[in-house]
């Protein structure tokens, strides 16, 4: 039986914490300040230590630093509240194995402690958690949900309708513009729900050809058409009894919109080429960074659907709007791209903080992510400095955002100037579409998604 030690000063917690990783093979000691700690690892052998950043005689780098001294190899995980995540990649840098955010989601925890202890066991992985769900082919419900709730008044709004929406069983519509996080606030909402431990099942619809639109929402039958080679569920099936995420409603042509409202009311559907009525139970939740009213007033789109996916609507706040939050995505960004490229890059420098923080982000959260990204690659010291920010992050006035004359200016937060922005950022970028979504800071799978729609070659 592997030994753990748990060092932390809050007992009912550490207790807690005991008694569930015990229900999971684990023999368990706690102890509550460094000098306990210290006293049990001379003591005796453990296979990992789990230890909070604050202590009450010290902190928990003071503690790896004596394990280090002591020869002590235990993987030690650091547990630490989001304001201490630059103290925790100073941990790793000093040899912690890794560090879980508090509050402590179990389940991650227990994936890295398995993790440190490289022994992943088999059969114990769901533990009553629903993570046991059956994997829809798009599905990530079944994945940890690797996010961090600002706590802007904007983001505080947001979680808290979310949270008041998730368990009601209401058609839920969120708009905002790319990048913003709506998938990510639609896996949320079906993991607040009863039908968490169903499937979650998202269809982009901006990328579904438009002959297949109906075998991807209803399935078909053998023989059904050229290629449909084998009986195949479409995403209302595979959704069945869980969530349905339509990404991009406002791409559905008008005849996929006609028969999504049809199964939508009536909650049953039929494979392509079959007659056979299956009935289905499913939660909508769809996305649109368009304005859908103005789409019915242009005709695109039907107000009978709309008001049917639209019995409630979060919108969500852009990153500017939550600028008081961008250091703290920023080093939750950072902490993931450390993971993810196995770098150990300590935080941002005065500097380059205060342009992550002063800019505009049209691309919103994506885009910080994606800036982080490749600025945690390109580092060569211990912290991000502006030498590894993009131009116009630390321009001083940010371009585009701030209305530089000498950059021209695009934007897609008017629906009503929408294609003529699309096609002025087209002509500036000389036709180069990855050039032209950054200088509209959308990514590529929306300006293509938008260049359909407004049949832009
Ligand atoms: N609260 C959050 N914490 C951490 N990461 C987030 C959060 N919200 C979104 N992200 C990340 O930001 C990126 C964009 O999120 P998401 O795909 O949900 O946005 P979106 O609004 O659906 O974009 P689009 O309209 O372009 O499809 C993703 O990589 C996601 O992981």
């Amino acid at each position: 039986m592997e030994r753990i030690l748990i060092v932390d000063d809050d007992i009912t917690f550490a207790l807690m914490l005991r008694t569930w990783l015990a229900k999971r093979g684990f023999e368990v000691e706690t102890a509550g300040s460094a000098a306990a700690a210290r006293t049990a690892l001379g003591k005796g052998d453990y296979a990992l230590v789990l230890s909070d950043m604050r202590l009450p005689d010290e902190d928990g780098i003071a503690l790896l630093q004596w394990m280090a001294g002591e020869g002590i190899a235990a993987p030690v995980i650091v547990m630490t509240s989001y304001a201490e995540i630059r103290n925790a990649v100073r941990c790793m840098k000093l040899g912690a194995r890794d560090y879980v955010a508090k509050p402590v989601n179990p389940d991650e925890l227990l994936k890295k402690i398995r993790e440190a202890l490289d022994a992943p066991a088999a059969g114990e992985e769901s533990a009553g958690s629903g993570r046991n769900a059956p994997r829809a082919s798009r599905s990530a419900a079944a994945e940890p949900l690797n996010y961090i709730e600002g706590r802007s008044d904007a983001a505080r709004q947001l979680y808290e309708y979310v949270r008041l929406v998730a368990p009601t069983d209401m058609s839920v519509l969120v708009n905002g513009a790319s990048g913003t996080g709506k998938e990510h606030v639609a896996q949320l909402i079906h993991r607040g729900s009863r039908r968490a431990g169903k499937p979650f099942v998202a269809v982009d619809c901006g990328a579904i050809p438009r002959e297949l639109a109906a075998s991807e929402f209803f399935g078909h039958v053998k023989g059904s058409f050229t290629g449909a080679l084998a009986d195949k569920a479409g995403a209302f099936e595979a959704a069945n009894g869980g969530t349905l995420f339509l990404d991009e409603v406002g791409n559905l042509t008008y005849e996929t919109q006609v028969q999504l409202l049809r199964a939508l009311q009536e909650r049953r559907i039929r494979r392509v080429g079959s007659t056979r009525e299956i009935p289905v139970d499913i939660r909508l939740v769809a996305a649109t960074n368009e304005n859908l009213e103005a789409a019915i007033a242009r005709g695109t789109f039907r107000a009978d659907l709309y008001h049917r996916i639209n019995e409630f609507t979060l919108r969500m706040p852009e990153l500017r709007q939550m600028s008081g939050d961008i250091p703290l995505f920023a080093d939750f960004f950072l902490d993931q791209a450390n993971r993810e490229l196995g770098k150990r890059i300590v935080g941002f420098d005065a500097a380059a903080l205060a342009a992550l923080t002063r800019y505009d982000w049209p691309g919103n959260l994506r885009q910080l992510k994606n800036t982080v990204k490749s600025a945690t690659l390109l580092a060569a010291g211990d912290y991000v400095t502006c030498r590894e920010l993009p131009a116009e992050v630390t321009a001083p006035s940010t371009g585009a955002a701030a209305g530089n004359p000498t950059v021209p200016s695009f934007s897609l937060r008017d629906p009503a100037s929408e294609e003529e922005q699309i096609r002025r950022a087209l002509a500036a970028a000389g036709g180069n579409k990855s050039q032209a979504a950054k200088l509209l800071g959308v990514d590529r799978k929306t300006l293509y998604n938008k260049l359909h729609h407004y049949g832009i070659e």
